[in-house]
């Protein structure tokens, strides 16, 4: 028998594995382009910037999802990205669970006195059956939305129990004091205005009605930030579902269309087949107007088989490139949300009066540092800042005075420190700083300088020279202890330098 006619350098043969092998490459890529439907469906229920390894992972996906090609690459990346974003589902539901627990509870309490207005009643509701929408506030402002909670329901209380004691004025003042803290320690692009107007109003004398409104409001801002983020995420979702909805109907399209299209092609090279075995019989009897009539019907057959298969690549190529548009368009909305959810996470980890990280910040970062203790054996140290009689200042000047005051002193211990030191502000006139990798010896150094530099910044109120200073208590933060009882032992240094006459540092080592 002789060899199969080569036609434009492609035998049947190779041709059909070539429809085979393109026809697994489509599927491949269709079954993963599903896998990122699936992932992407799972994360839309995350709040990303939560776990940063989780956004390394979700920035990996995200370029992945950019180049569909390198999707066939990487099924075993994105099998392991999808594993490890169900943990991370996991452990975020059972937070919220515990949140939604304990808010109703409190809501339940305040229900009981009617301490709360009704509109702020029904939104906490919303938010308490809303918490899984994903918003990276949501950690950050649900502690303080259940703080403030609280302190409304002591203020509440404390005001039919104790009405003018010394007593009740005390704790009152240490009420006003907590409330200031949380209003310090936000930092809500969108609601600067109305929290400066509260802490304005509570660093100046307050009767206990007065801190229960102003409790009130504070709560009303941070709903209203949440309320905010719970919108954009609904949005979003809605977005990325419809998107995704017609993402796999697109798929389910191009597949029912690949097949028909094989199918087509089949029949066309089952009679291929046929003629290329009529043609051989002629050619072998040397039948030439046999042979010359296959050749012709064969000629024609296969101009038509180049047509079908080029209007099918056409087709494919069309079909893939709208599905790469569409992951993009999805991908760039993702990208949108991320970008405001990055800029929430931002908020949220810095005090707005100084700039400073903020207590939730420095919370992540010790947490971090742990981590990173326990794993290196680097050494880790840390202090606790308090300014001196800082009461005084805004009791003899003013509470601009005393906010001025905050911020030189933030600005001079953040010039004061390497960069790989941390700083944040605590809460109040409180700043926490973290040292990796610093030797004891070399400690007394950069804490004697803070001290210092605090001490001679010339601050001058009402044309009064006023010399303010610091005093600061420090430890070393140990791999196999948590990182709260070494907080503890600084902040008995602390108590130390205070008592001891102030203005200096004290550092205790672990007994
Ligand atoms: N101006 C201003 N005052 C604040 C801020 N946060 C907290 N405070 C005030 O800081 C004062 C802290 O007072 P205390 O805790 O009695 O401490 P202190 O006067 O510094 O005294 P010692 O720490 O014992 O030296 C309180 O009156 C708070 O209301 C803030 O952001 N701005």
């Amino acid at each position: 028998m002789s060899d199969p006619v080569d036609m434009d350098g492609k035998s049947p043969e190779s041709l059909s594995v070539g429809l085979r092998l393109q026809e697994q490459q489509n599927r491949a890529l269709l079954e993963q382009l599903d896998l990122v439907s699936q992932l992407l469906r799972r994360t839309c229920h995350l709040s990303f910037g939560l776990d940063p390894e989780l956004d390394n992972d979700l920035q990996r996906l995200s370029n992945l999802m950019l180049t569909p090609e390198k999707l066939t690459r990487s099924q075993g990346q994105l099998a392991g990205l999808s594993d490890q974003l169900g943990l991370q589902q996991d452990k975020y539901e059972k937070r919220l669970a515990h949140w939604q627990a304990s808010l109703n509870d409190t809501l339940k309490q305040l229900n009981q006195i009617n301490g709360l207005p009704s509109e702020l009643r029904r939104q906490l509701k919303a938010l308490i059956s809303d918490l899984h929408l994903p918003r990276v506030s949501l950690y950050r402002l649900l502690p303080l939305t259940q703080e403030a909670l609280s302190l409304l329901l002591k203020v509440a209380t404390l005001h039919r129990r104790q009405p003018d004691s010394d007593t009740g004025n005390d704790t009152l003042a240490a009420m006003v004091d907590q409330l200031v803290a949380m209003v310090s320690s936000l930092n809500l692009s969108g609601a600067d205005h109305e929290l400066h107007q509260i802490r304005r109003q509570l660093l100046s004398p307050i009767t206990q009605d007065g801190l229960l409104d102003l409790t009130v409001e504070f709560l009303q801002v941070v709903i209203k930030v949440l309320d905010k983020e719970r919108r954009q995420a609904k949005q979003f979702l809605q977005l990325a579902s419809d998107s995704l909805k017609d993402l796999h109907q697109r798929t389910t399209r191009t597949l029912g269309e690949h097949h028909q299209g094989n199918r087509q092609q089949q029949v066309i090279n089952g009679r291929i087949d046929n003629l290329l075995v009529e043609l051989t019989r002629g050619l072998d009897a040397n039948n030439l107007q046999q042979a010359g009539q296959s050749m012709a019907q064969l000629s024609s057959l296969w101009q038509e088989k180049m047509q079908l298969e080029a209007g099918l690549f056409d087709e494919q190529r069309l079909r893939l490139e709208e599905l790469q548009q569409q992951v993009a368009d999805l991908e760039t909305r993702a990208e949108q949300f991320r970008n405001q959810l990055a800029q929430q996470r931002l908020d949220s980890l810095s005090d707005s009066l100084t700039q400073l990280p903020n207590r939730a910040a420095f919370d992540e970062r010790l947490l971090a540092e742990h981590k990173r203790l326990q794993r290196f054996g680097h050494p880790l140290w840390m202090a606790i800042l308090d300014v001196d009689h800082f009461k005084d200042i805004n009791d003899r000047f003013g509470h601009i005075a005393g906010d001025k005051t905050l911020r030189v002193i933030a600005h001079t211990i953040r010039r004061s420190l390497r960069d790989t030191d941390f700083i944040a502000r605590f809460g109040g006139e409180e700043f926490v700083i973290l040292f990796p990798e610093l030797e004891e010896a070399d400690l007394h150094r950069p804490l004697t300088k803070i001290r210092e530099a605090v001490r001679n910044i010339p601050f001058k109120f009402k044309d009064e020279s006023v010399r303010v200073t610091v005093s600061i208590g420090a430890t070393e933060v140990h791999a196999a202890e948590q990182p709260m009882v070494a907080f503890e032992r600084a902040d008995q240094g602390l108590y130390q330098a205070k008592n001891n006459g102030r203005d200096q540092v004290v550092i205790l080592s672990r007994e």
